[in-house]
């Protein structure tokens, strides 16, 4: 079916105790500019949470499904796991790999679309481990996945789901992690969120208004990020009389801190302090059609 020897999920990687969150920021956060107040409350984001991201147990179990449809669909593809911001890193996973025999990957990335953070620098992170491992496999990133129907069909039951807890003409708000405007390809991942959230606005609630907005900026306030984000905007929906939404996180396929925290916290208790009905939509996580969506690619990769 494919001349690779492996499939490789590739992740962004979090803290699994107190003591990893200071070390954890400081790798995410070199050199990009990140006010010092910013980190630090971020930091208290995971002190919140026992030091522990959610996002390293979300790629265990994502791994675990997407062997499991490996396994059922005649697929036989070892996986292997890395990210880019924490153990297990990147150029270990490449260190077992090339151990292993393994000569040729694909990458299946935890992130859809498009544009620097979400694509670029995971090609960046993949050369940059790929130099430091001495006969490291070569590694072919699968294509974006935002418009495929593995990734749109759990997003379109999720939100009929948050719909169906809401009364009647609930508001439809798509949310995705903000980036600095200076960012290359960042007019791509907004145009690719925007025809995600379209697909599924229409699919789960036809006619239905809906709205794209933008989450988690860090940069300093001088430097313009994708708006409006989405504290700003639930104030503004409230003050137009909407008394109820449906947030969907159309920019992120698992419930890490970014979801756990800036949806669940911080977004829902604004919206219950303006008396506004608030759900959240699930993420695609370990949906059996999103853990067949590496499987998909492959069969279209060579
Ligand atoms: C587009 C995008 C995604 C979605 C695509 C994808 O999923 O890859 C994403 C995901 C994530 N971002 C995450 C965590 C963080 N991102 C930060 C900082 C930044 N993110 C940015 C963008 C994105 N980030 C940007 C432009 C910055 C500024 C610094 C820089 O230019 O790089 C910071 C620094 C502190 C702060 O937030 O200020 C943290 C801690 C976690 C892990 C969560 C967990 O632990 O569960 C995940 C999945
Ligand atoms: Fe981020």
């Amino acid at each position: 079916m494919t001349s690779y020897d492996a499939l490789l999920l590739l992740s962004f990687g979090g803290p699994e105790g107190p003591e990893e969150v200071i070390p954890f920021l400081e790798n995410v956060t070199r050199g990009r500019n990140i006010p010092k107040e910013r980190l630090e409350e971020v930091g208290e984001h995971y002190f919140l949470f026992g030091g522990v991201s959610p996002i390293n147990q979300q790629c265990r179990d994502l791994k675990a499904a997407i062997e499991a449809d490996f396994a059922a669909n005649g697929v036989d593809l070892p996986v292997y796991w890395g990210n880019r911001n924490w153990d297990p890193y990147l150029a270990d996973t490449l260190r077992q790999m090339e151990e292993d025999g393994i000569r040729r990957a694909a990458a299946f990335v935890t992130s859809a679309y498009s544009g620097y953070s979400t694509n670029d620098q995971y090609l960046e992170d993949i050369a940059r481990a790929r130099e430091e491992v001495p006969g490291a496999p070569e590694i072919d990133k699968l294509p974006v996945y935002a418009d495929r129907p593995g990734f749109v069909e759990p997003f379109v039951d999720a939100t009929k789901d948050a719909l169906s807890r809401l009364p009647e003409g609930a508001r439809l708000v798509f949310t995705a992690h903000s980036v600095p405007l200076s960012q290359p390809n960042q007019e791509l991942y907004a145009a690719e969120l925007h025809t995600a959230a379209q697909t599924v606005a229409r699919r789960a609630a036809p006619g239905a208004p809906w709205d794209l907005v933008y989450q988690s900026r860090s940069g300093p306030p001088s430097q313009p990020w994708l708006d409006p984000q989405i504290t700003d905007h639930l104030e503004e929906l409230h003050g137009r009389g909407v008394r109820a939404v449906a947030v969907v996180p159309i920019g992120f396929v698992s419930d890490h801190m970014e979801v756990r925290y800036d949806l669940d916290v911080e977004a829902a208790d604004l919206a219950a302090e303006l008396g506004l009905a608030f759900e959240r939509a699930a993420t695609p996580a370990t949906d059996p059609r999103f853990a067949a969506l590496p499987r998909h690619l492959l069969e279209g990769a060579s």
